[in-house]
């Protein structure tokens, strides 16, 4: 865990690098726009709040390295869940939580440790008044206790006038090589009855329902998928891009490298709450990616709204 200053910020209209944040409170010289700014969100937990001189903003908690909020023209285009927790107990539920070293089900808790651990900070960068900020997580003796290896996952997060990027990076640090399945669990506000996500015609499916753990193998013959009911289906070799219609007035493009599949979420009736205002879209790899000591694994994603 980071220790962290109550706030620091830096901004910049051209290139400006920080580099390790060292947990000393820094300011800006002479800034108009703080385009990087890291202070308390709810439950006092870290928050970097990331503004982008084109009118944009974004969210993210070091709890979890998780983007809770990316707004548009003051629309917010990701969803938390009203039943989230911000105590640093619970992964967060909602905006982008990490899967990882594994999706799930499987040998350790559901969706990996990364969602609630906390991340610390690298450095940040602005880039013709677009923030960026890159994250790291490392094994600690939490993550040793369930999965014994050495890791290090950079995590960078930029953010432009109508976009928002992510690029990962996991490295294998350990001396002998390790598996794991990851996913970014892109929770999208949307109205469930209106959404749609297109691209996904001729994947291969396993659908999750209703047994997670034995799903069903299929092919996906629809133009549009739509969320009339409980989803949870992976998409295996799903393409780069996706398109989701928010059912809100907004088509979010959904474009990748190197996250090979993609899941479809939406918990129905089993969260009577909040089902109809939220669509997961989840750019996953649901096959074992294997590194060698010394080895990487990146992938990006790039989601954009017109
Ligand atoms: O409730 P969570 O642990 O966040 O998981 C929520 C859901 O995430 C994914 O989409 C999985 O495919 C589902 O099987 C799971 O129920």
């Amino acid at each position: 865990m980071v220790a962290l200053p109550m706030t620091w910020s830096f901004s910049a209209a051209t290139p400006r690098r920080v580099s390790r944040f060292s947990g000393v409170a820094m300011a800006s010289a002479g800034a108009k726009v703080e385009n990087v700014k890291v202070g308390q969100g709810l439950g006092d937990l870290p928050k970097v709040v990331l503004t982008s001189v084109h009118g944009s903003e974004a969210e993210l908690y070091l709890y979890g390295g998780c983007v809770t909020s990316w707004k548009v023209e003051n629309k917010d285009l990701l969803f938390v869940r009203p039943d989230a927790v911000f105590t640093g107990q619970k992964p967060i539920s909602g905006g982008i939580p990490h899967c990882f070293p594994q999706f799930g089900p499987g040998a350790i808790q559901q969706h990996g440790f990364a969602r609630n651990m906390s991340w610390s900070i690298v450095s940040s960068e602005t880039v013709d008044g677009n923030p960026s900020i890159t994250l790291e997580l490392k094994d600690g003796p939490y993550s040793r206790a369930m999965w014994d290896y050495s890791f290090q996952a950079i995590y960078k997060v930029t953010l432009d006038s109508n976009a928002l990027s992510t690029e990962l990076k996991v490295t294998n640090t350990d001396a002998k090589p390790f598996s794991f399945t990851t996913a970014l669990h892109t929770y999208f506000r949307a109205s469930v009855t209106g959404a749609s996500v297109k691209g996904l015609k001729g994947c291969k499916t396993l659908n999750k329902d209703p047994d997670p753990k034995n799903p069903v193998e299929g092919k996906e013959e629809r133009t549009l998928v739509t969320f009339p009911g409980f989803v949870d289906c992976v998409y295996l070799e799903a393409p780069t891009e996706l398109q989701l219609d928010n059912g809100l007035g907004g088509v979010i493009t959904i474009k990748n490298t190197n996250w090979s599949d993609a899941i479809l979420w939406n918990p129905h009736l089993t969260m009577e709450s909040c089902y109809k205002d939220f669509v997961c879209v989840e750019n996953a790899k649901i096959g074992e990616v294997k590194l060698e000591p010394n080895e990487s694994w990146t992938a990006l994603q790039h989601l954009s709204i017109v």
